[in-house]
């Protein structure tokens, strides 16, 4: 039982004016009353299921304006610890960013134009919604184990949350239930995606070349060699992650585990149950990619991203369904190692997530070398027949119908979150599998936190690491919160696509007022001594303070070149902050600083005589 009140992860509330309070100190509240009437669509707050008891103090007025995670209520009762409403004593958060300007009402939303490898078709959000709490079952007899921190899942979250803890002097157990330590990311998405682009770079490159005077013979390509090659970068990874977890005696189960009682779980390998108790558990399950009905996914030509990364052969022809990061990038591969690739999309651009702008030069280029791409379009049926599979589709300029040697689909991905007992514990768990969390990553059950993609979009390795620090650091006392402005994301595809922060679609769909320097690549030396001039960098601007709220980026190193936005935001810089950091020439990064001054009107390396100068 809590006894705070906060206002939950659920929609989208930042700095949202309070209408009315309906409670005073010393009313006793129940769960499901309505205590708070909110602005934002006249949204009322009801009590959570978690929550019950006399009010000792009211944290907000009419007026006040509130946003997600923010102490309303505290109860009688209560620690004197009480972690604070904002963020501003996170250990975590350095000055700068307190002082930046998302925390004084800056058009910044934490959670804008951010995309991960789950979209598009999963659109969860943290905590996207609050389902009641589950009691959680009696503990069950004959424990094993015992772990201080119990980390369930070994993905990016997982072995980031069991490693922290551990440095943090805590025993802890993580289990997996595969193999080898990893999770999606290193095993079958992030690291082995990025070998076989790396080698898809190198074709292209070397058959582009041709037209600088430089011809290579037709690639060779031994797809035997091209996968050992792939599994040995995996391995290599996967197999460090167990040396760090022995240097510091994290214990590793492998084992599929589900919970039995709020301090225990049962962990499920090769015929044998073994009960595990704990004091403090990190959910970090992960997800899956999503399966259409109407396809047959048990034909082995119906591959998704695990299949599609096997490199099981080359298909002649490929069709790849859903137009987001994965399929982009697969399709990249595919295409370099000589498939002839179809792309279809619900929406009417790729990459639905990002700004128009910044797709539209891969758009353009990946126009020319595949066979289609086929927007506002979709499947609606797949018969698998002998001599191929023969795909239904309906809208844009897809055929009626048309047969492919293979179909990759990639229409994002669902959380594990019902798949592991969470009712058992006490944790609730939204109707599409993900696990609502606070602030602190902790569930309707306190000492059980949710870290990675079963928490909610994006679905990204980068954020599930900070979170799975996070989630560590509060179960191991720590007053840590997850208060990161931004998350960067990133199709890494040729060229590549990242934004980060607000995006221009958003800002034109809340009202934000932005203002834009833009540069493009034409005019970077070094773009064009690399052969390419269709890049563009985008830098969004808040029109009043002048600081940064997005950026968004395309072209080869995109996804390194947005690290210097990320950080840039985080800082609260503005425009001439990044204007005047001097960056080396002639380098992709230039075009950040340059974007910074076309948006000052300092710029040289453009004329833009509209923009006055200062
Ligand atoms: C093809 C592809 C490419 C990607 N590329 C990128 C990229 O470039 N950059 C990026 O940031 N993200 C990328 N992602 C997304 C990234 O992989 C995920 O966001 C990230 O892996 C999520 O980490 P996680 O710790 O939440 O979960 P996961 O990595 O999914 O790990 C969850 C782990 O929990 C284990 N588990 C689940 N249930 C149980 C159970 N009941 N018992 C025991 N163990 C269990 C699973 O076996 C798994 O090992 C990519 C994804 C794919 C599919």
């Amino acid at each position: 039982m809590s006894n705070e009140v906060r206002l939950p992860d659920i929609g989208d509330f930042k700095n949202v004016p309070v209408i009315e309070v309906l409670v005073k100190a010393g009313d006793t509240i129940a769960v499901d009353d309505t205590i708070v009437v909110l602005e934002s669509d006249k949204a009322t707050m009801d009590v959570p299921s978690s929550v019950a008891g006399k009010v000792a103090e009211v944290k907000i007025k009419p007026g006040d304006t509130v946003t997600q995670g923010d102490l309303l209520l505290v109860l009688e009762g209560a620690a004197s610890g009480a972690a604070p409403a904002k963020p501003e004593v996170a250990e975590k958060a350095a000055p700068a960013q307190s002082s930046a300007p998302a925390a004084g009402g800056s058009p910044l939303a934490a959670g804008a134009g951010q995309a991960g490898y789950g979209s598009p078709a999963t659109a969860g959000g943290q905590g996207a919604s609050a389902a009641p709490a589950p009691k959680g079952a009696a503990p069950v007899s004959g424990e094993a184990m015992r772990a201080e921190v119990l980390v369930l899942g070994a993905g990016p979250g997982g072995y980031t949350a069991a490693f922290r803890a551990a440095d943090l002097g805590k025993k802890v157990i993580l289990v997996e239930r595969w193999a080898s330590l990893g999770g999606v990311c290193l095993n079958v998405g992030c690291i082995p995606s990025k070998a076989l682009l790396h080698a898809a770079k190198v074709i292209d490159e070397s058959q582009a070349m041709a037209s600088h005077g430089i011809s290579f013979a037709a690639p060779q390509i031994d797809i035997d060699r091209l996968r050992s090659w792939k599994e040995g970068v995996v391995k290599r990874l996967t197999g460090g992650l167990g040396g760090l977890a022995k240097q510091r005696k994290v214990t590793v189960v492998t084992g599929t585990a589900r919970f039995v009682s709020p301090h225990q779980i049962a962990v499920e390998h090769e015929g044998k149950t073994t009960i595990i108790g704990f004091d403090n558990a990190v959910i970090a399950a992960g997800s899956e990619p999503i399966k259409m009905p109407f396809i047959p996914h048990d034909d082995p030509r119906v591959i998704d991203s695990t299949g599609a990364l096997e490199l099981d052969g080359v298909p002649k022809r490929l069709l790849v369904i859903g137009g987001g990061i994965i399929g982009l990038e697969m399709a990249t591969v595919y295409h370099a190692l000589g498939s002839k690739v179809t792309i279809v999309e619900l929406m009417d651009q790729i990459i639905p997530g990002a700004d128009k702008d910044i797709v539209t030069p891969l758009f353009k280029r990946i126009s020319k070398q595949y066979e289609a791409i086929h927007l506002k379009a979709k499947v609606t049926a797949v018969e698998a027949l002998p001599e191929g599979l023969k795909v239904t589709f309906e809208g844009g300029s897809a055929p009626a119908t048309d047969t492919f040697d293979k179909i990759l689909v990639s229409v994002g991905r669902r959380p594990n979150g019902k798949l592991i007992g969470a009712e058992a514990a006490g944790v609730a768990v939204d109707e599409r599998g993900f696990i609502p969390v606070d602030k602190q990553m902790r569930t309707t059950a306190p000492h059980i936190f949710a870290i990675g993609d079963v928490v909610g979009q994006p679905m990204l390795a980068h954020k599930a690491v900070h979170e799975g620090k996070v989630a560590a650091e509060a179960a191991a006392g720590k007053n840590s919160f997850f208060d990161a402005k931004v998350i960067p994301s990133v199709a890494y595809t040729d060229p590549e696509v990242a934004w980060v922060g607000l995006s221009e679609t958003e800002a034109k769909a809340k009202g934000i007022k932005i203002g834009k320097g833009v540069f493009p690549w034409a005019a970077s030396g070094r773009s064009l001594s690399l052969g390419r001039d269709e890049g563009l960098t985008k830098v969004l601007f808040d029109e009043e303070s002048n600081r940064i709220v997005g950026c968004g980026i395309v072209g080869p190193s995109a996804g390194d070149l947005i690290a210097e936005a990320a950080l840039a935001i985080e800082m609260g810089a503005d425009a001439e902050d990044i204007g005047m950091t001097i960056h080396p020439h002639p380098t992709l990064s230039e075009t950040v600083g340059m974007a910074a001054e076309a948006f000052e009107g300092t710029i040289t390396d453009l004329y833009m005589p509209k923009k006055k100068a200062h």
